[in-house]
């Protein structure tokens, strides 16, 4: 299908307030759409069904599921020609939103050297003008923006309308082969991927990736920690370290989602001292931001070989069953003709509350950029 009959699909859909979801993974050139055939409210409650997920930070709280029977699929190829996108933002301080985030940054630490956790993740929400009927723009704004990215278009007429481009992978499960990845650290990106990081950085990012090898011991055969490198995530770069493994036998989707969600790098450690301290204190609901998405249980035919020497081996090929589920970051929700800008970091003993402050509002430019 052509980029503009994709669009224009997705519109008319959009137009009879039909739920969808839209999306381009990280580095793939195809984008994707599940229009759900009513305006139905379906969850997934075990996982074991296949479709597209979203699920809120809350892990108590509803999944919402795009069932893939009752949902038509379509998709076409990013057509990078289309806009133009970013502006450059004046820069405007709202003074009263900076003291409050210092004040519960510096609660935070007051917290860590209690020793009630080790780390918090901290959140703040922006609020900003958008007209609700430049939602596709901005869409095609994000893909023509952040190829690495998972780029989403989500809309549930009875739960909201959320876009993003998140660097995070929550998981990926193909067969039994499982990929997970450990993301924490902050800086700007100045031209290069060659920078140092500070031992807060660092510490902050091991923590995270203590936890998911600790976490998945038990389910997975062999855990394979990968280099931790640098990854550039829009104009931020983050710590980055791959962990895969083999996923033992009765080890499901369920039972690996709630070990690892949500992780240290949204949430923090230990995990429920540290949500209890942001349900209480952060003063506003996340809902879906620091939460995940993606497809789960998507059956994928794969060729074995594509060499054209090998065409009788392709007759072999088997059926994958995939899962690929991203953290909800760098995330906005559209509500009112507004749109509300959810942006967080890491708080840890070394933590220096204006550079937190500074490291929110670098991470907000990430969608407020291209509104
Ligand atoms: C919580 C966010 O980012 C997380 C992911 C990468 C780096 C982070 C950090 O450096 O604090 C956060 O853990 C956010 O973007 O809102």
């Amino acid at each position: 299908m052509t980029s503009s009959v994709f669009f224009d699909q997705l519109a008319l859909h959009f137009d009879k307030q039909l739920p969808f979801v839209a999306y381009k993974k990280p580095n793939q050139l195809e984008v994707k759409a599940m229009l759900q055939d009513s305006n139905q409210l379906h969850f997934t409650t075990n996982f074991e069904d296949s479709g597209f997920v979203f699920s809120p930070f809350k892990n108590e709280d509803n999944t919402v599921l795009f069932p893939l029977n009752k949902s038509q699929t379509i998709s076409c190829l990013h057509d990078s020609t289309t806009v133009d996108s970013k502006k450059q933002l004046s820069s405007t301080i709202n003074l009263s939103a900076k003291a409050k985030h210092i004040k519960l940054v510096e609660q935070a630490i007051v917290e860590i050297e209690n020793g009630r956790f080790k780390k918090v993740v901290i959140s703040r929400v922006e609020t900003e003008t958008f007209p609700e009927d430049n939602t596709l723009l901005l869409f095609k704004k994000l893909l023509a923006t952040y190829k690495t990215a998972m780029v989403y278009c989500w809309y549930h007429p009875k739960v909201g309308l959320w876009l993003g481009a998140t660097p995070e992978t929550l998981l990926k499960v193909e067969g039994n082969r499982f990929l997970t990845m450990s993301l924490a650290g902050t800086q700007q990106y100045k031209n290069t991927v060659d920078v140092q990081w500070q031992s807060k950085e660092q510490e902050e990012q091991q923590l995270v990736t203590d936890f998911i090898v600790g976490s998945l011991e038990s389910s997975l055969s062999s855990i394979n920690l990968g280099t931790t490198e640098t990854i550039k995530a829009g104009n931020l770069l983050h710590l980055q370290t791959k962990i895969s493994g083999l996923l033992k036998p009765k080890n499901g989707l369920q039972s690996v989602i709630a070990k690892l969600h949500p992780t240290p790098a949204v949430c923090g450690l230990p995990k429920e001292n540290a949500k209890q301290f942001i349900l209480k204190n952060e003063g506003y609901n996340r809902e879906y931001y620091t939460g995940f998405l993606g497809e789960i249980n998507i059956k994928q035919a794969k060729t074995r070989n594509t060499n054209r020497r090998n065409v009788e081996n392709n007759a072999y090929g088997s059926v994958k069953t995939i899962s690929h589920l991203f953290v909800n970051l760098r995330c906005l929700q559209i509500k009112d003709n507004q749109a509300l800008i959810y942006v967080g970091g890491g708080i840890t003993k070394d933590s220096i509350p204006e550079n937190e402050w500074e490291e929110t509002v670098a991470k907000s430019k990430t969608v407020k950029n291209l509104l």
